[in-house]
């Protein structure tokens, strides 16, 4: 890949501190294994929202898929339609929408609230006639995060030819203005399951839950918009207290390997989603790189399943890490 590109992939914003915090909490954890729970076989699947997954894993929302791999958005939702995952597709896919769900994949699309309500509720009606199944409303972009690598490399526009196919030639507004009036007006203009993504404060979550978000995703965008703000599995608990089990938390930012899922799953959460793996999977080699990934995800966390004494996602609890 260029390396320019390379560098928007990989970065974060500021220092990179929240970026590497997030891997870094993951790797603090321990696991308390369970012994003679003759599990057999393991059951991975879970179902969020209506959308059946055949394991706890979605695909977070990433930008400018066709930057990665000639495959773009279509290439990766091929790998979750193989792989019985769910992808959110990013509003700044590079390929529409309507070719991306062409795949047969599931699909929830990511939304950056826009001022202009026109426009939005235009954009919802076609990805909801596309057939998505959620819409995850992305909240903590006021303003674009300071991606250090990006600026020094002077990378601010797509190179000719690419560009957010969803947008009908509109740049994405991020608008520091919009607050929960915004989010109510969203939750009256749709029927799909609503998901606010990006919640990490306790006291945001409960307001979500009271707004009419039907799940939240504990994120800090991996490490791309605040820095200094905290690793998201560092979050989740007091979310997760907050929220009292009335909807689904999910959390991405930091997630390598089975065993993270299976820490980010024992403490508490629905589901995980992962970002920069795919991607990664994407650039190396299209689809079937993404599938690697996924299926490479999938074995480690039957395998840590089957190691701590866990037949299903359901069976772990807290008490299992350290
Ligand atoms: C290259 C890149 C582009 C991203 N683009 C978006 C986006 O368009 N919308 C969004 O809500 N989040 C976006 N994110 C954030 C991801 O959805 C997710 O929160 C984060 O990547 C998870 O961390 P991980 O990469 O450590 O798995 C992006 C992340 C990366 C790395
Ligand atoms: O969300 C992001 O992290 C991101 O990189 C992005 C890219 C294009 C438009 C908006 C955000």
């Amino acid at each position: 890949m260029n390396p320019v590109h390379r560098d928007f992939f990989d970065g974060g914003a500021g220092e990179e501190r929240t970026l590497r915090d997030n891997e870094a909490a993951f790797r603090r954890r321990r696991i308390i294994p369970r012994v003679l729970r003759g599990t057999g076989p393991r059951d991975l699947r879970t179902t969020v929202l209506g959308t059946d997954l055949s394991m706890p894993l979605l695909i977070a929302p990433t930008a400018f898929h066709l930057l990665a791999h000639p495959a773009g958005e279509a290439g990766t939702a091929q790998a979750a339609r193989s792989a019985g995952v769910a992808m959110v597709v990013s509003m700044a896919a590079t390929q529409p929408i309507e070719q991306i769900a062409d795949t047969g994949a599931a699909l929830w699309f990511q939304l950056y609230p826009q001022p202009d309500l026109d426009f939005q509720a235009r954009l919802l009606e076609r990805v909801t006639k596309a057939g998505v199944e959620g819409i995850v409303v992305t909240v903590d972009s006021p303003v674009l995060g300071t991606r250090t690598r990006d600026l020094r490399n002077g990378f601010t526009d797509l190179p000719p030819g690419l560009a957010c196919r969803n947008m009908d030639g509109r740049d994405i507004a991020m608008d520091d203005r919009l607050g929960w009036p915004h989010i109510d007006r969203l939750r009256r203009a749709t029927d799909l399951p609503l998901v606010l993504k990006g919640i990490l404060h306790p006291a945001d979550a409960a307001l979500a839950v009271t707004h009419g978000a039907d799940a939240v995703i504990v994120s800090n965008h991996g490490g791309r918009q605040l820095d200094g703000a905290i690793a998201t599995l560092d979050a989740l608990p007091a979310v997760l207290d907050a929220v009292g089990g009335r909807v689904p938390v999910l959390i991405d930012g930091g997630i390598r390997t089975g065993t993270d899922i299976l820490v980010a799953l024992a403490l508490g959460a629905t589901a995980t989603l992962v970002g920069r793996p795919v991607v990664d999977g994407l650039a190396r080699a299209g689809a079937p790189g993404v599938r690697e990934t996924l299926e490479t995800l999938r074995a480690q966390l039957d395998h840590a399943l089957a190691l701590a004494g866990a037949q299903r996602p359901a069976e772990l609890s807290p008490d299992l890490i350290a």
